[in-house]
Parts: structure tokens; sequence; C-alpha cells
């Protein structure tokens, strides 16, 4: 059984200085009723406690590991660039340097800006699409999650759904009124409000691959119904590929579906677990961002060396070896197939969604395709599910509405293991059926 004397201790310290003990809320386990453990390092595929626990990890710091923990290529470079100083807050060589990479893999984004995390990236690119297009009104989709700035924490999934509150107190009336949100996947409800006010709106955010309702994919029709009547009615359409870049191919879901947002945000996998994002696209556009045009965005360690260095060195081995895409998507295709399998094999109504290298386990017989349907899964299931296998070693995100993840460094070995601790949770699961 596993042991969390230490982490329990300190988790009890935590809280008296922290908010639930924690610096983002999903850490905090109260969506499964229990308590973090507390990490004291990482490599490759697995995470250890400060218990000595070891586990193997999907969450993979909610996505950014693609590489695994501690690459020693990512390490070595960040090594090298410490003693040159942390922060200049000046430009650098290495920003263009990384520009030039993200185009490559994105070539809609012709102009970029460095941000610091995903929320940065995402409020941002809703003020470029504003400053822009002259409109206030931006439109979003129920259970998709844009980071924690004001106009987007309006029906977002991920931790508030976890948490119940689909909106957050604080956010200001005025705010929230300009956010539009619609169900995921539904293309006849998006044209039948640009139909109505489709000349008001800036833009449509969107997760192409929803991953913060768990992981959801676009039906067919989707994305080109965004792209459609954006185009039509002079709005922006942003992909929010934060989550999934780098992970639904190598050029994000952009690329997988061909589809040319007007801007696109990223994070996670670009910044090689450092805190680095990045928003840009259309040249015309992101011409409109100061200093060259007037609306404003800033940031004191925008472009930060050493983030930027982790980002340079983890998009630089992917470029290097573009295969580690196909060698990550296909061990996620073996473990999701043995978890349906599994699932078959012990009656326990679950379905497996995936999409490259994110995945997640439903337990529903149903596909699911917006917010109300990862919500109708069943809790109890999900929660036997993970607690059987965090006591096992395999740690999966602490909540049904999150996508899990895979590294080059799970190899054959680690996705066996994964899959023998499953069948005794599914074994567990059925007992109770
Ligand atoms: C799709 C998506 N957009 C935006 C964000 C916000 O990013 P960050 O947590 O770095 O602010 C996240 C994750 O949190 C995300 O998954
Ligand atoms: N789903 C979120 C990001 O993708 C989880 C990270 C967080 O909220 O801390």
């Amino acid at each position: 059984m596993l042991q969390l004397g230490k982490s329990e201790k300190a988790f009890d310290e935590a809280k008296r200085y922290m908010p639930g003990g924690v610096n983002s809320p999903v850490r905090s386990y109260r969506s499964v009723g229990s308590n973090p453990p507390f990490i004291s390092s990482a490599s490759g595929s697995r995470i250890y406690d400060i218990d000595n626990n070891e586990y193997i990890d999907y969450v993979l710091s909610w996505g950014p590991m693609i590489l695994g923990h501690a690459s020693p290529e990512v390490i070595a470079s960040l090594q090298e660039a410490i003693p040159r100083g942390t922060s200049y807050g000046a430009p650098t060589l290495l920003e263009t340097e990384l520009a030039k990479k993200i185009q490559a893999f994105m070539p809609s984004m012709e102009m970029i800006r460095l941000v610091n995390s995903g929320t940065e990236a995402t409020m941002s690119a809703l003020r470029v699409a504003r400053g822009y297009t002259g409109r206030d009104r931006i439109v979003k989709f129920v259970g998709c999650y844009h980071g924690h700035s004001d106009s987007l924490l309006v029906k977002a999934g991920s931790g508030l759904a976890t948490f119940g509150v689909p909106d957050s107190p604080g956010v200001p009336q005025g705010v929230a009124e300009n956010t539009i949100t619609l169900p995921y996947n539904d293309s006849d409800a998006v044209r039948a409000l640009f139909d109505d006010i489709g000349d008001t709106i800036a833009a449509i955010i969107v997760e192409p691959v929803a991953g913060n309702m768990g992981c959801v994919p676009p039906v067919a029709g989707f994305l080109e119904t965004l792209r459609d009547v954006t185009k039509t009615h002079g709005a922006l359409l942003i992909f929010d590929e934060v989550m999934c870049g780098f992970r639904a191919s190598s050029g994000g879901a952009q690329k997988l579906y061909k589809i040319k947002p007007d801007l696109t945000c990223l994070g996670k996998i670009v910044g090689g677990g450092m805190p680095l994002a990045v928003f840009g696209g259309a040249r015309e556009v992101m011409s409109q961002v100061a200093p060259s045009g007037p609306i404003y965005q800033a940031g004191t360690l925008s472009g930060n060396p050493i983030a930027v260095t982790s980002g340079l060195a983890t998009l630089s081995i992917l470029q290097r070896d573009p295969t580690i895409f196909k060698q990550v998507e296909d061990a996620t295709i073996a473990l999701c197939d043995g978890l349906k399998q599994l699932a078959a094999k012990y009656n326990v109504p679950a379905t497996v969604q995936r999409v490259g290298s994110m995945f997640t386990l439903f337990f529903t017989d149903k596909s699911v395709m917006n917010f109300d349907d990862a919500a109708a899964c069943n809790e109890e299931h999900f929660k036997m599910f993970f607690h059987h296998n965090l006591s096992h070693g395999i740690y999966y995100a602490p909540s049904p509405y999150e996508s899990n993840f895979v590294s080059i460094c799970h190899k054959n070995s680690e996705i066996e293991r994964t899959l023998a601790v499953a069948e005794e949770a599914f074994k567990k699961i059925s007992d109770t059926l």
C-alpha cells in the first residue's frame, strides 16, 4: 500500500501558507477526495515523491514533457545557459531562433510574441483580435479552458469543472457579457449565432482538440465551420493549441485537420517545461501589436533567456528527429487500445479518446463530444480507477476533466506495467457492477 506520510505532513503545512496548499487548484486532489503526493524529482517517464514512491507519470506536468522529465539534452542546454545570467529584459538572438523554429512547425505563425504562460497568450490574443476588428464580443466553447483571464473564465473546463464552478467570482459581469459560449462540436449553433450577430464578433477561440474536458476531438466539419463563419463575418479564428500543439501532430491540430487559423496560442511543450508561451499568426494581424502597432502587450520576463533555451532545446530535438511524434503516438495508441480491451473484458462501460499523444479514459459507453457528455460520466468509477492506479505507481491526472499524456520515455515496459495495473482496477470496478 502507498505510504504518503511525509506528503500528508507537507500538505498540512502548505495549507497554512497557500490557499488549499497549492499553487494551482487541480493539484490539490480535492476532486478525487484525497491528498496529493509531494514531488521531489522526476526523470524520463517517472516521478518520485518525498516518501520515495515512484510513479509512471502520465500527467507530465500537464503536457509539456514530451521528451520525458529531465531530458539530458535540455538540461545540458540549461546548465550552459544559466551562468550567462537568468534575465536581461533586452533582445537576444535566442528569441528570433525560437520564432523561426515555431514557424517551421506551424507556418501560420508568421509573427509571434513570447509570453510567460498560456493564460497570457490567450488573453493577449483576444486583445489583438478585439483591437484588430474593433469589436468586443468573443465566442468560446463550454468546457474549453483557455487559462484564467477574466474574459475566458466563463463555462471553462479543467479545474473549474471539478470544483463545480463554471464561472469564477471576481469576473466582472460586463466582461463576462462579451463572452458568448456555445456547445463544443455544435456547428449548427455556431452558424445560427453568426447568422444573427456575426458582424459584432471579434473572434472565436477554440481548443481545436479539446483537452480540458478530457480529450475530445473535433467532429468532422466543426473546425471547417469555425473557419468559414469567421472568414465570412470578418472575425478572427484563434486556435488555442497550448495543449494540443506538438501533441495532435508535429504541427498541432492545424496541421492534422488542415485548417489555418488567424492566430495561434502555444504553451507547455514550446517551453520544454519552463514558463514560456506564445501567441502569433498572420503578419497583417500581428503587425498591429506594439511597438509596430497600437495594441499594447508587454512583459518584464517575456522571452526570458532560460525559458527560451529550454524551448529551443526541446523544439530542436523534435525537429531533428520528427519520428519522435510517431513513436509517442504509437505508444499512446498501444496504451489506449489496451485500456479499451481491458474495459471490455471486465464489462466496465468506458470510452478511450485519443488524438496524437493525448488521451482520456471516460467512464461511459458513449463517445464524448462535448462538456455535457463528459459531465455525464461515472465519477465513482473514475475515482476507483484513479486511486487504484496511484497506489500502484501509475500517476494519471486527478480529475476526469483532464487529458493524460505520453512521452518518448514511455516504452513497452511502461505500457505493459500500466496495463497490468489497469486490469486490476477494471476488475475491482467490475466487482461493484
Ligand atoms: C488549452 C489551454 N489553454 C490555456 C491554458 C493556460 O495555460 P497556463 O496554465 O500556462 O496559464 C491551458 C492550461 O492551463 C490549456 O490547457
Ligand atoms: N488543465 C490544466 C491545463 O491544461 C491543468 C493545469 C492547471 O490548471 O494547473
